[in-house]
């Protein structure tokens, strides 16, 4: 048994893709928060800092979720359950994790900053994971709030203020998130059960989890029109806004049909695929007008 884990243990307990996509819609938040440039300082340690936090939150949900992990096939290899990591050192490497994200923020960002993504990682780290997710169905919705957060932490490190702008990105995440994760659970429904952990689709059934998608799914939509509709962003938005979402409605609409797990977790890949592309969107929509006008007064 390697107790102390080796450095891909260590990488794994900070589920670096999800905090890769999570780090990318806050860099789109400083981007969106202002016409010019981010300041190259602010780019560089809200960027680290907000991984750093969103990377501590991550260890903390494996250390909490130890026991759930072992049980669940698509979790049983993750370092804790397979005993390459103990508990005592993931909790030392999330804590060092969140101390050093929290001195970056409050030293080179700003306080608010700082104080948002402490309330973000308590909110995964601990509420959704202690809590949430073994009380509720709704657990996904609630706790969806911390994992919606990182476009508004990347807005208020650049303004230092809390703007409307920025919760509309906020929004946009916090309506994706149960179509993202419920796709998922219906294919993993099994799992969740044996594991006693209540989801939608092990406690109100597939066929109403399946409309629930298609419900905030719409919802989705209509609040990724918001940007264009307030002059947040721009017409080549608005064109990869109507495309990327009805790609998803269309998913959505065809899982009322064809009820396989195969499509659910086709659904559940695109929903990655779409937040990602969204918000390239957004960054190139803001970025690419501006780009074009400088290039005009330059000619
Ligand atoms: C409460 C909120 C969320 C829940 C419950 C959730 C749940 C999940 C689950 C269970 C997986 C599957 C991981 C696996 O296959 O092992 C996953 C994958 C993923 N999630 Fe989420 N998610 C949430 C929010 C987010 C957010 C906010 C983002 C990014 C902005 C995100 C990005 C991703 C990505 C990129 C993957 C694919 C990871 C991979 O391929 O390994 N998720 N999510
Ligand atoms: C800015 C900041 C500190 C944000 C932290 C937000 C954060 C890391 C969100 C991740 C969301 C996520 C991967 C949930 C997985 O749920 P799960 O734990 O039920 O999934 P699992 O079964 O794969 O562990």
């Amino acid at each position: 048994m390697r107790v102390l884990g080796q450095w891909e243990d260590y990488l794994a307990l900070c589920k670096p893709k999800v905090v890769a996509l999570i780090v990318f819609t806050a860099v789109v938040g400083m981007f969106l928060a202002t016409p010019g440039m981010v300041p190259w300082s602010i780019l560089l340690f809200a960027t680290l800092g907000i991984g750093l936090a969103s990377a501590s939150a991550a260890a903390i949900n494996h250390v909490v979720d130890h026991k759930i992990d072992s049980v669940m096939a698509r979790t049983r290899r993750r370092p804790l359950p397979r005993g390459y990591v103990n508990t005592q050192s993931a909790i030392a490497f999330s804590f060092i994790l969140g101390a050093l994200a929290m001195f970056v923020l409050a030293e080179y960002v700003n306080v608010l900053t700082a104080l948002l993504t402490l309330f973000s990682l308590i909110g995964y780290g601990f509420i959704y994971s202690l809590y949430l997710k073994r009380a509720t169905p709704l657990n996904i919705v609630i706790g969806g709030a911390a994992g919606a957060a990182p476009p508004v932490l990347g807005w208020t490190a650049v303004t230092g203020a809390l703007e409307p702008h920025a919760l509309l990105l906020f929004l946009i995440i916090f309506a994706w998130t149960p179509p993202h994760f419920w796709a998922l659970a219906i294919y993993r429904r099994d799992e969740y059960a044996s594991a006693d952990i209540p989801m939608l689709p092990v406690t109100h059934g597939v066929e109403f989890t399946r409309l629930q998608i298609l419900l905030y799914t719409i919802v989705l939509f209509i609040v990724c029109l918001f940007p264009y509709l307030i002059y947040m962003s721009g017409l080549l938005y608005l064109i990869g806004a109507l495309l990327l979402n009805g790609g998803f409605l269309y998913y959505a609409i065809r899982m009322q049909f064809d009820h396989s797990d195969r499509l659910a977790m086709k659904t559940f890949k695109f929903s990655v695929w779409y937040l990602m592309a969204l918000f390239a969107v957004l960054l190139v929509d803001h970025h690419v007008p501006t780009a074009i006008s400088m290039l005009g007064l330059a000619g």
